[in-house]
């Protein structure tokens, strides 16, 4: 009877796939209604759509579990009744799932909803300044430590601090469903997506490889720091006050990218002023960044697409403008919001959400079940992979938005690999320790009383910075940050940032525009793949497989590797590495930070 189990198994998957994938369709409309318009009936809507969705999942899930699919001869068949035999928080009771559900969506508005009065005003009536556009450009462009300070602040007491019971609450739901799934506690249920045995240890090791390359960055910047801001705000051998940084969260220092340049006066290779002059909409940052997929011989988007996607926030409603790609799983609805901003560092985003978006035209054909990334890594990097291509100096000549006869000197060169590591270096310790915490707060490690406190330590052990002003347990730092509030796990974004660059430089070769023999010859960080269908075709294959097969097996197809490898940046990065190692011993920087966190004054 067991060869009828897997031909009854076989029917019985079939059709669950298909049902799973209209009750995907339902639910994400249902948030997607939410997300785009934040109102009290558009939440109650989306609340029940998910709660009788998790009625159903729950019912299906206890026939699903009733086959002997571990037994089931065909491996395919037995990695999907694998993958569906993991109910999630559904396993909750109605009531608690209904409580996490209403916690993280309360989060996600306060969040999302977020107003701060603007700095200087003593009239507070008109504070309506939001976090997209308005608090990031302030973080982005100031330059006075006073105005930074007070965004910085006010924008963690108007988000973090009004979360820290609920993310408390949130919490102890999130290791109950984990628990109900038969994992130690939400920590354990989060790895578990990665299918690595010892995957902690394994980014761990990443990161230990990296660190060294991060210390000359952070010695190199804080340099420049100091010099414009002086001893006493910025220590020659201390943390980097973090709100100096050019971003809320001092996760990228691409925006201060002006100032601590290597060699000033070089061309200007920040295309935001050329964006402008040319007057770039958010429409035509999407159809360049179509075009560069199309040049490869990958999908378009569909016109479902245009016609559905929001790409600019609307006027006269909440939203969450938090920058994301949906899918509708039903092959033909596809979507990103985003509240674009016409910058360079938008242009980027742009193709990371454009990225996702290509993901889910490439395994659209695929079983419900399999329509996700090989890894949640792999999905956050393909846009990024893309991104690298199109973020060179010779692809921004031939877009017209760098002039056609700026120089290639060294000096320039130097000048846009210091670019990138503002954005990809600086953000390695911050997408590794934001899991870190989380990994910790599930465990119980770091408890509801030292929330913060260990937040700080984290932050001052891995990235080298330091908060403005002092921090207690009144504060709740870590939800200040979207993804803590939204339920979205972040190490994935670590693992990005690392394949991308294994990605990259197999695209590279298949384009014919690095020669792993010869890697200088054409350095890995000047690669453009644009129009390689060679390029296109390989990294289409790999997209197309989703989660059908354990990701070693995909990272495979494209790289011939079956492991997270970060040789691909230190490679990228080398002639940076050599540069920032020459120049702080020439300045005499010390490297790292040797004072603990003062308590500010
Ligand atoms: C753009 C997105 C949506 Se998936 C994002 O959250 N990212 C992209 C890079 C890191 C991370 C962040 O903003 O913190
Ligand atoms: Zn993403």
């Amino acid at each position: 009877e067991d060869q009828d189990a897997e031909v009854e198994g076989r029917a019985y998957m079939a059709k669950l796939n298909k049902e799973m994938g209209q009750l995907s369709n339902k639910q994400v409309k249902a948030a997607w209604a939410y997300e785009s318009n934040i109102t009290e009936y558009n939440k109650v809507l989306k609340l029940n759509v998910s709660l009788e969705t998790a009625k159903v999942v729950k019912e299906r899930w206890l026939s699903t579990i009733q086959f002997p699919w571990q037994s089931f001869k065909d491996e395919d068949l037995r990695r999907q009744f694998q993958k569906m035999s993991i109910l999630g928080t559904a396993a909750l009771p109605d009531d608690k799932y209904e409580k996490l559900e209403n916690t993280i969506t309360t989060m996600t508005s306060i969040y999302a909803e977020a107003k701060l009065c603007p700095h200087g005003e003593t009239n507070n009536t008109d504070c309506q300044l939001s976090l997209d556009p308005d608090i990031s450009e302030k973080l982005s462009k100031s330059r006075n430590p006073d105005e930074l300070k007070h965004y910085w602040v006010e924008w963690r007491n108007a988000t973090g601090r009004k979360c820290r019971q609920l993310y408390t609450e949130y919490v102890t739901l999130m290791n109950e469903a984990a628990k109900l799934n038969n994992f130690t506690d939400a920590a354990e249920y989060w790895v578990h997506d990665f299918e690595t045995k010892d995957f902690e240890k394994q980014v761990q090791k990443l990161w230990n490889e990296i660190e060294p390359l991060y210390m000359q960055l952070h010695a190199y910047v804080r340099g420049r720091l100091n010099e414009k801001y002086g001893d006493e705000m910025v220590p020659k051998q201390g943390a980097i006050p973090a709100h100096l940084l050019g971003n809320m969260w001092s996760q990228t220092w691409g925006n201060i990218y002006d100032f601590t340049a290597p060699f000033q006066g070089k061309q200007q290779i920040d295309v935001t002023e050329a964006m402008k002059q040319q007057n770039y909409t958010p429409e035509k940052m999407f159809k360049l960044s179509d075009e560069f997929f199309t040049s490869l011989n990958l999908s378009a988007m569909p016109e479902l697409f245009w016609k559905n996607s929001i790409i600019e926030r609307p006027k006269g409603r909440e939203l969450v403008c938090h920058a994301s790609a949906w899918d509708f799983y039903d092959g033909e609805d596809f979507r990103i919001k985003e509240c674009t901003v016409v910058s360079m560092e938008e242009l980027y985003t742009v193709h990371h959400e454009m990225g996702h978006i290509q993901y889910y035209l490439q395994y659209k054909d695929q079983p419900n079940v399999y329509k996700e990334g090989a890894n949640s890594g792999f999905h956050e990097a393909v846009g990024d992979t893309i991104a690298l291509s199109v973020s060179t100096p010779k692809h921004m000549r031939k877009i017209g938005l760098l002039d056609p006869q700026s120089e290639d000197d060294p000096q320039a060169d130097i000048n846009f690999l210091f670019l990138t590591a503002l954005e990809k270096i600086a953000f390695l310790p911050f997408g590794y320790l934001m899991d870190v915490w989380r990994w910790g707060v599930f465990k119980g490690t770091i408890e509801p009383k030292n929330y913060n406190c260990q937040w700080w330590n984290l932050r001052w052990r891995y990235q080298g910075i330091e908060p403005p002003v002092h921090r207690s347990e009144e504060d709740f730092d870590p939800g200040a940050k979207y993804h803590i509030v939204g339920d979205t796990p972040y190490i994935r974004y670590f693992v990005s940032f690392i394949i991308q660059f294994q990605f990259h430089r197999a695209l590279c070769e298949k384009a014919g525009q690095f020669d792993p023999q010869n890697p200088t010859s054409k350095p890995l960080h000047q690669c453009d793949i644009y129009q390689s269908t060679e390029a296109g075709n390989a990294l289409g294959a790999m997209l197309k497989m989703g989660s059908s097969k354990p990701w070693p097996d995909a990272m495979e197809a494209l790289t011939g590797q079956r492991k997270m490898d970060a040789s691909a940046l230190m490679q990228y990065f080398s002639p940076l590495y050599e540069w920032l190692k020459e120049e702080n011993k020439r300045t005499g920087e010390t490297i790292g930070w040797r004072t603990h966190p003062q308590q500010k004054r």
